[in-house]
């Protein structure tokens, strides 16, 4: 235009992406929360949102880009067409639908594969070089149709998994020693949600291990109920779903942290699905929850926790059961 002929003299021709770019498929509470952290946390350089309801992904995209004088460099976009999304560094899925009144978690997990096969596809088409993160559930699940319809090494496949449960078991512990959740140490693994298992051998402040201070801790003869405080991340997300009516900030802020470890190479260790074959006696290929190091080629290790006999008993059953699911899953 007149104006810009004015302003400026062209010296090369801009590139049309940025390096550090991140995509968003799903615009719903959760999808929405992870791009508002990933922007909030200066994660991404660029942010593309992607749905198949045009117009509150138009909307919320617009919604976005309104606040962006308010960040520094950060560029927002959105499309129905995956192309928009080429050379993201991470793609990060909240789609799919929620499970319905009643519905079984085996019903909800075909019909959110049958999403899966309209996107993960498409995604590494535009982005073969990428992470996929997944949140939607059944998310360890999910993950693993994800990596099948990818065809990424499994390295690249992570899912969000026990990182919120894990988020929520610290803050109920910081509720109770009265410190700051982050002061406050704790890892859930195994499968998100109402199955995962708390180790805690691990449970500790600034090092001190409260199974040396209380050696029942966990236990069903532990005068502290510390058991409750597992029981609690539980009930939880049920309490928030019947206040709210769905969760959506903490799983954001995980996304978040997730996002940056990855996008900045960070070598951070957080509790995410990842393919756990091999490990702790597990011989199929599912993912589930264990402590990884994270960064840009994702999952680059997996910590070798000690667990007790009836914490790698539950590790198996949530294997012996997904992988019971995904053999009937029609992919
Ligand atoms: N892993 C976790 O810890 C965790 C925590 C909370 C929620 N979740 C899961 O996250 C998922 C999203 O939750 P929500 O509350 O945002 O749901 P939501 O219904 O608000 O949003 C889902 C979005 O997905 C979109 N969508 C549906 N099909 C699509 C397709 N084929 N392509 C692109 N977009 C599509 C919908 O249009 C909608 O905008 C659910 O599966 C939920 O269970 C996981
Ligand atoms: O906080 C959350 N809100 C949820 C939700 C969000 C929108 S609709 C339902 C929610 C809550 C309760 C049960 C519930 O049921 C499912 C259903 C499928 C599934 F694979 C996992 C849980 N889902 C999804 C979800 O995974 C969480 S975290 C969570 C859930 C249960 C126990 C412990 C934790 Cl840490």
């Amino acid at each position: 235009s007149a104006i810009t002929s004015a302003l400026f003299t062209e010296v090369a021709p801009p590139h049309d992406t940025s390096g550090n770019k991140v995509t968003i498929v799903g615009v719903g509470q959760v999808g929405m929360a992870c791009a508002f952290s990933i922007l909030t946390q200066n994660v991404a350089s660029e942010i593309v949102l992607v749905d198949v309801v045009a117009d509150k992904l138009k909307g919320e995209m617009m919604d976005l880009q309104h606040g962006l004088t308010f960040m520094k460099n950060v560029r927002v976009n959105a499309s129905t067409d995956y192309s928009v999304t080429a050379n993201s560094r991470l793609c990060i899925v909240t789609a799919g639908a929620r499970q319905k009144e009643g519905e079984s978690r085996l019903a909800l997990v075909q019909r959110n594969t049958d999403i899966f096969k309209g996107i993960i596809p498409q995604l590494v088409k535009y982005s073969p070089d990428a992470n996929l993160l997944i949140v939607s559930n059944p998310v360890d699940i999910l993950t693993y149709v994800a990596w099948k319809l990818s065809g990424l090494p499994h390295n690249r496949v992570i899912g969000s998994g026990t990182n919120l449960d894990s988020s929520r078991f610290r803050f109920i512990m910081s509720q109770r020693v009265k410190v700051a959740p982050n002061s406050c140490h704790g890892w859930i693994i195994g499968e998100h949600g109402d199955t995962s298992v708390p180790v805690w051998s691990g449970v500790n402040i600034a090092g001190v291990r409260l199974r040396d201070i209380n050696p029942h801790i966990g236990t069903a003869n532990d005068k502290e109920n510390w058991k409750d405080v597992h029981n609690q991340v539980v009930q939880s997300a049920y309490e928030v779903i019947k206040l709210k009516g769905y969760t959506s900030w903490a799983i954001g802020l995980s996304v978040g942290t997730l996002a940056q470890a990855i996008l900045r190479n960070g070598g951070n260790i957080h509790a995410v699905s990842t393919l756990v074959k091999g490990q702790h006696g597990i011989d199929k290929e599912v993912f589930l929850s264990l402590p990884c190091v994270l960064g840009e080629n994702g999952v680059t290790h997996i910590v070798k926790q000690p667990l007790t006999d009836e914490e790698v008993a539950m590790l198996q059953k949530s294997a012996k059961l997904m992988d019971e699911v995904q053999s009937n899953l029609k992919m």
